[in-house]
């Protein structure tokens, strides 16, 4: 059995993957090595068989034992122990949640009901790096990629309500706790049904503008009844690198641009605003799509729920969408929601979407263990 290293198992990516691992049985199939950056020789959890305590993650000799490693410990993880591991000599498979090495000639960006060809090509030529690619893109191909299978689509904008949970754990429980002194500031006039909303529109805009560092420690600003229109790096040019990875990304999983060499298809433009909203765990995206040709609505329905097992399209209505097309319709379910669908004012090649996906699921773990099983079947 293939030795498999498991690293940032417990964080909230860790933990979602965990789960679904044994809900799939992979452990049947791996002999797993638990690993901590910061409880080395404590005790492994309950999955472990024969290494029943945690190795220290930033022991190269210990990492490289493994045959393959799994990891969602984070990007400065990645960036000080993968250099390290090869240089090392390591030549196992890497398979990893952050960004850090998604864009590098040498790996590949994993969500293999979208990109198996890519993937299956990659392992064929013997790359060892496999990236699970960013949420927002990834719920978004998970839905939408039949368009793209088909070529269909000639550009598309997403505009983007993303979730805390995106920021990590701290991240929500800061959303949470705005949201609990927000209400207690006004509770005493909620109770009150004769109290003027007006007056309790100015004290939640009051608490808002006095909250202290403390309270929006994590997203720099209040998000309890608020936005925040930016995500990730300031890259200097206008664009947001959340932004940025849209197109990227997008183009990287299916394999087309220039990158990919001469007989690539050409990329597909993917630009966008990216908006940080009051959810917990599920990104949602409006999405504009400029398709090659005007084909008709019902075919499009057609192409998006046969994209995947995962993909269900939602009909156009006020009823369907308010009940299945919501961030608390999809959280914990691998569903991908895609609804809202119909031609725009602007001519019968526009499509408007919405989507909704579970960022923890199909945005982070779900593609990972799915690559460690191709691996193993490998
Ligand atoms: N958050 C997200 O939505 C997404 C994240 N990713 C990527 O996944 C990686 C990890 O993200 P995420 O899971 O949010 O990170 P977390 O902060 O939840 O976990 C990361 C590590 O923090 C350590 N840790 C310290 N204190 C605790 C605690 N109280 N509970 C649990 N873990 C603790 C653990 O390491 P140890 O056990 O070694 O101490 C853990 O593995 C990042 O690279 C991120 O880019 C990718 C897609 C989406
Ligand atoms: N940046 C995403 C979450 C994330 O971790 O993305 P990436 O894996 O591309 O760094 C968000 O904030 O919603």
């Amino acid at each position: 059995m293939k030795l498999v290293g498991l690293v940032g198992w417990r964080g909230m990516v860790g933990s979602v993957l965990m789960q679904r691992m044994q809900e799939e049985g992979d452990f049947a199939h791996i002999e797993p090595v638990f690993f901590s950056t910061s409880n080395a020789g404590g005790k492994a959890p309950a999955m472990a068989k024969n290494e029943t305590t945690l190795k220290d993650a930033n022991n190269i000799d210990e990492l490289k034992k493994c045959d393959i490693i799994l990891t969602c410990q984070g990007g400065d993880y990645t960036t000080e122990i993968f250099p390290q591991l090869r240089a090392a000599g390591w030549n196992g498979y890497w398979i990893d949640a952050a960004s850090t090495l998604r864009m590098k000639d040498d790996a590949i960006i994993v969500l293999d009901p979208v990109n198996l060809d890519v993937i299956k090509d990659a392992l064929s030529r013997g790359v060892k790096n496999y990236i699970g690619g960013n949420c927002t893109v990834s719920c978004m191909l998970m839905g939408l990629g039949g368009l793209f299978q088909k070529d269909l689509v000639e550009w598309m904008t997403s505009m983007t309500y993303q979730a805390a949970s995106g920021g990590g754990a701290q991240h929500m429980r800061e959303l949470l706790t705005q949201f609990g002194s927000i209400n207690a500031e006004v509770k005493a006039l909620l109770d009150d049904p004769a109290s003027a909303i007006l007056e309790i529109d100015r004290k939640v805009l009051a608490k808002q503008h006095s909250m202290s560092a403390e309270e929006t420690r994590q997203f720099g600003v209040p998000l309890g009844g608020n936005l925040i229109p930016w995500i990730d790096k300031d890259l200097g040019n206008g664009v947001s690198r959340e932004e940025w990875k849209a197109g990227a990304e997008t183009n990287k999983i299916l394999g087309r641009g220039e990158a990919f060499g001469a007989a690539a298809k050409s990329a597909v433009p993917v630009d966008g605003l990216c908006v940080r909203i009051g959810a917990m765990r599920c990104h949602s995206q409006a999405l504009t799509i400029k398709l090659r040709k005007d084909v008709p609505l019902d075919e499009l329905e057609g192409i998006i729920a046969e994209t995947n097992q995962w993909a269900k399209v939602v009909p156009n209505t006020r009823e369907a969408s308010m009940k299945d097309l919501t961030p608390a319709a999809v959280t914990g379910s691998l569903t991908i929601p895609v609804g809202r669908l119909r031609k725009m004012q602007m001519g019968g090649e526009y499509l408007s979407a919405f989507t909704v996906g579970d960022q923890l699921l199909w945005g982070a773990a779900e593609p990972l263990r799915r690559m460690l099983r191709i691996v193993l079947d490998k």
